[in-house]
């Protein structure tokens, strides 16, 4: 018996014999789990999703669920639901009726259809609008219903596509975390597409970032913001300070890189890499602190760094986004708190320095 409820096997789709759409697709994930795809319009989230759902033919590679090859079974016989963004309810139907709908194609007997659509509908509070038609329904509600929809038939995985993206931000923010608890709660792999990288990093479990058709990292969310794998993972999560360089040594895992800023020490490198390598290195804002020459920075083992001018400071809440020149045509964008920040005499004009912990960075090799 396999421990994984789902297994994509270098799943690949091309549409029409010419537009690769997915590539080289692998994944594992454990039951329970809750795995976010997150990546640029285009990228192939959703057909992802779609082939496995078996709404959309899998090219070639393999799709397991608990170890079960489904590459070639149809939609109606996986044990998925999905649930889609513009939500898919029958207008002409009441709420109770659209739950019920996906339990009666089923096959279920009255009474297990009326037992298990009056469960979600407690679960979900929507006693009140049970007679309602989706006309009546704010875009909360109906985001509830297609929700108790897609649990109401007990899937094994459930498949969410931009399910919050028809909401404004603030009910986005409270679904998201009443969605995260229900996840828990059923104990049901979600897989869940989102454009938002915020969205993906406080959901996921595990988040797959893609690009262009190809996976180019997994992680937890915490090490996609610390540990990301490539430049591009770098520029699409988080706020990074990325400086462009060659590997000139590596002695474990640790790289000195050369840049035309001199030489940055000291950060590990998670790939193979030979001397001479193209490399970005990578330095998430976070760790990075900015002072006056000649001032020490807060933390002694900041030891790596570069000097630049700062160009612009723009105050939002309690961070300040700091612009910074380091040579004519490198400009960065750095994240700060305003108390790690204010009294250390930095003001637009200002000669700054950039200091982190060598070990906070990581070296990422650029794509060949
Ligand atoms: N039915 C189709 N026929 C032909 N090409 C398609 C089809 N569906 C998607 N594509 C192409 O496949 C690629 C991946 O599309 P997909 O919709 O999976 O991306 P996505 O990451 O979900 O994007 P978005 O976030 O905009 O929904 C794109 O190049 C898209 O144009």
């Amino acid at each position: 018996m396999t421990q994984f409820d789902l297994e994509l096997v270098k799943l690949r789709k091309v549409y029409g014999g010419e537009t690769v759409a997915v590539e080289d697709f692998d994944l594992q994930v454990s039951k329970g789990e809750f795995i976010s795809f997150v990546g640029p319009s285009g990228c192939g989230k959703t057909t992802t999703l779609r082939m496995i759902a078996g709404l959309e033919e899998i090219t070639s590679g393999d799709l397991l669920i608990r170890g079960r090859n489904f590459t070639r079974i149809p939609a109606e016989k996986r044990p998925t639901a999905t649930i889609f963004q513009n939500y898919a309810l029958f207008p002409h139907l009441t709420v109770r009726e659209n739950i019920e709908f996906g339990l009666k194609v089923r096959g279920l007997s009255s009474g297990d259809v009326k037992r298990r659509t009056d469960a979600i509908i407690d679960k979900l509070e929507l006693g009140d609008v049970a007679g309602s038609r989706e006309g009546a329904l704010s875009g909360g509600q109906k985001q509830r219903v297609a929700l108790a929809r897609g649990l109401a038939v007990e899937p094994e995985i459930l498949l969410l596509d931009e399910p919050l993206g028809a909401l404004d931000a603030n009910l986005r923010k409270s679904i998201q975390e009443e969605l995260k608890i229900l996840q828990r709660e059923v104990g049901i792999t979600f897989i869940f597409v989102t454009h938002a990288q915020s969205e993906a990093l406080s959901m996921g479990d595990r988040v797959v970032v893609m690009n262009a058709g190809k996976v180019e990292q997994i992680s937890p969310p915490f090490e996609l913001y610390t540990r990301p794998r490539s430049p591009f993972v770098a520029r699409f999560i988080g706020r990074n300070l990325l400086i462009p360089g060659d590997l000139s040594q590596c002695t474990g895992d640790r790289a000195v890189v050369s840049t035309r800023f001199g030489s940055l020490a000291g950060a590990p490198v998670f790939s193979a890499a030979a001397s001479g390598a193209k490399v970005t290195v990578v330095a998430p804002s976070e760790y990075v602190e900015l002072h006056a020459p000649g001032a020490p920075p807060h933390d002694a083992e900041a030891t790596e760094g570069l000097t630049g001018r700062i160009t612009a400071l723009d105050p939002v809440g309690h961070v300040i986004f700091a612009t910074v020149q380091l040579d004519e045509t490198l400009s960065v964008r750095l994240e700060t708190h305003r108390e790690r920040f204010e009294g250390r005499g930095l003001a637009p004009g200002a000669p700054v320095n950039l200091r982190w912990r060598p070990a906070r960075a990581s070296v990422v090799l650029d794509a060949a």
